[in-house]
């Protein structure tokens, strides 16, 4: 069944939420974001966090040794680069973290996706690409770019309820990841979180 991660928790409530519906994955944003938590917030969210669901860091151009030391912490299962980290970069982090690590393409044409796809990464992650914006734009991309993808990949980028099941059909992802499309007035929003859950399990 594929996979299903909400990102960008920021509040006790958003936590108590996701424990009710049980997604694979949750987000926690460490990057230039409204959606931004500082490591503090992001331990007392942890803590609170159903141990069935992992939690993935999301990063931009961090440095290395911060993303070893929130690692170490034990804040997060998995790491989530959202920016222009390379090759030894993340072979850097690989050779002190045993964490799964996926990597984020911003789309513009087809060859971007198999590209990032050889990256020494564990999944790549394919959202949209947006001029000064590296994530959580809330807008989808032109999914007929996607096709024979060699690793398991995240699908993001602008998708909720109403397009969920599309989404799965035709590109066939690993795991959907969500952010702006499960919010209300810029929050976390159970009902629509519920909805989107429902609908990938019901496939
Ligand atoms: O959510 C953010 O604010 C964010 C900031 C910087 C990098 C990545 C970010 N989030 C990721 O963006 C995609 C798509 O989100 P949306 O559903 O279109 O809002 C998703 O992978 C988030 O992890």
């Amino acid at each position: 069944m594929t996979k299903v991660k909400i990102c960008g928790l920021t509040r006790l409530e958003d936590i108590k939420a996701v424990n009710e519906v049980l997604p694979d994955y949750v987000g926690f944003v460490f990057a230039n974001s409204r959606r931004k938590v500082s490591l503090e917030t992001a331990i007392e969210l942890k803590k609170n966090l159903n141990s069935f669901i992992k939690a993935v860091g999301v990063f931009v151009n961090e440095e290395p040794e911060n993303i070893i030391r929130f690692c170490k912490e034990q804040v997060i299962d998995v790491i989530q680069l959202h920016g222009d980290e390379k090759e030894e970069y993340i072979l850097k982090l690989k050779q002190y973290l045993g964490n799964d690590i996926i990597k984020a393409v911003r789309v513009k044409e087809a060859a971007d996706i198999n590209k990032e796809a050889r990256l020494p990464c564990d999944y790549i992650l394919l959202d949209t690409y947006r001029e000064g914006q590296y994530g959580g734009s809330g807008t989808v991309f032109n999914w007929n770019l996607i096709s024979n993808v060699s690793k398991p990949f995240f699908l993001a980028g602008g998708i909720y309820s109403g397009n969920v099941l599309q989404a799965v059909k035709q590109c066939n992802p690993y795991c959907i990841d969500v952010s702006s499309g499960v919010e209300t007035d810029h929050f976390k929003d159970l009902g629509k979180i519920r909805d989107l859950i429902q609908k990938i399990r019901r496939t």
